[in-house]
């Protein structure tokens, strides 16, 4: 059985005279974290949104599971396994946190609707965001209101109820923006535990965290990879320094100060699995 979760290919996507995206190819393969990197207005949101169902390519192909879903629409990708989590927060700040679960399960859960018992009552869908809660580190605080999480827990929140629909892909744009120290650390250790079983793509402006937790980076500009690979090669390729610091400097052998690593000994630190909470 493949791995290779999602193959998408050459895939085009313009707005009027502007190429957003232009003949990008790349798989997401469960067990690995594949980063999406590029400056602002390379597309990585709009290769996102193709890939999700939100907005249709202009060109190209995308298989999931090796069924093409090119036409297919969002809610059925989401349940041929597809699942993404959004720049905003999209959660119910007076529910608790187990009810916004407990929601989006319902919202994946197909079942005869049954006219006289309550939502709150279905074995299923509580089991089931019980489990996505647990996954996403937030079974402590199940029962507060999900208003009352902090910023980090709430974009956790938001990976829980994505994994309320199971999906098998997880598609995440910026999962780390606004973050401290401590809440990174904790959602890069939940993606590191989230790829055993998932396929996950990430677009992230936070390089240090991108070359942490990557298996596999692409590099776009303008719309067009212009390189795809480990993390090691990436920051070492002249065409990718060049993109974000310019030519003179990266003759200069400069390292892009966006690929900076925080750690000492000039290697990022790994990820580590047991600090997620
Ligand atoms: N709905 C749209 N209509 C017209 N142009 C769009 C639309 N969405 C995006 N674009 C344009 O497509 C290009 C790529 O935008 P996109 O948001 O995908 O880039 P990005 O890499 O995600 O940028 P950022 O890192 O700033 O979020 C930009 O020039 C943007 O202005």
């Amino acid at each position: 059985m493949t791995d290779i979760l999602v193959q998408a290919d050459n895939i085009t996507r313009r707005f009027g005279g502007l190429t957003a995206v232009n003949d990008v190819s790349l798989t997401l393969q469960r067990g690995q974290v594949h980063a999406v990197i590029g400056t602002n207005g390379a597309g990585k949101s709009t290769l996102v949104h193709v890939l999700s169902g939100e907005i249709p390519p202009t060109s190209g192909t995308i298989h999931l599971g090796g069924r093409d879903v090119t036409r297919a629409t969002q809610p059925d990708r989401a349940r041929a396994g597809l699942g993404r989590s959004y720049q905003r927060t999209t959660i119910f700040p007076q529910f608790s946190v187990f009810e916004n679960a407990r929601l989006s399960a319902q919202g994946g859960y197909q079942r005869f609707w049954n006219w006289w018992s309550r939502a709150s009552t279905c074995p299923d869908s509580s089991a089931i965001a019980a489990d996505a809660l647990r996954l996403a580190g937030l079974d402590a605080v199940a029962d507060r209101p999900a208003g009352l999480l902090s910023h980090g827990q709430k974009r956790q929140l938001e990976i829980a109820m994505c994994l309320a629909l199971r999906p098998k892909v997880l598609l995440l744009d910026e999962p780390l923006a606004g973050m401290g120290a401590e809440e990174t650390e904790r959602m890069l250790a939940l993606l590191h535990s989230l790829k055993t079983d998932h396929a996950i793509l990430l677009v992230e402006h936070d390089m240090d965290a991108v070359f942490r937790v990557s298996d596999v980076i692409t590099v776009m500009v303008n719309g067009s990879v212009i390189a795809k690979g480990a993390p090691e090669a990436i920051r070492a390729d002249p065409l990718v320094q060049t993109a974000y610091l310019g030519e003179t400097h990266a003759e200069a052998g400069a390292e892009p100060s966006a690929f900076a690593v925080s750690s000492a000994a000039g290697h990022a630190a790994p990820v580590q699995p047991s600090s997620v909470h």
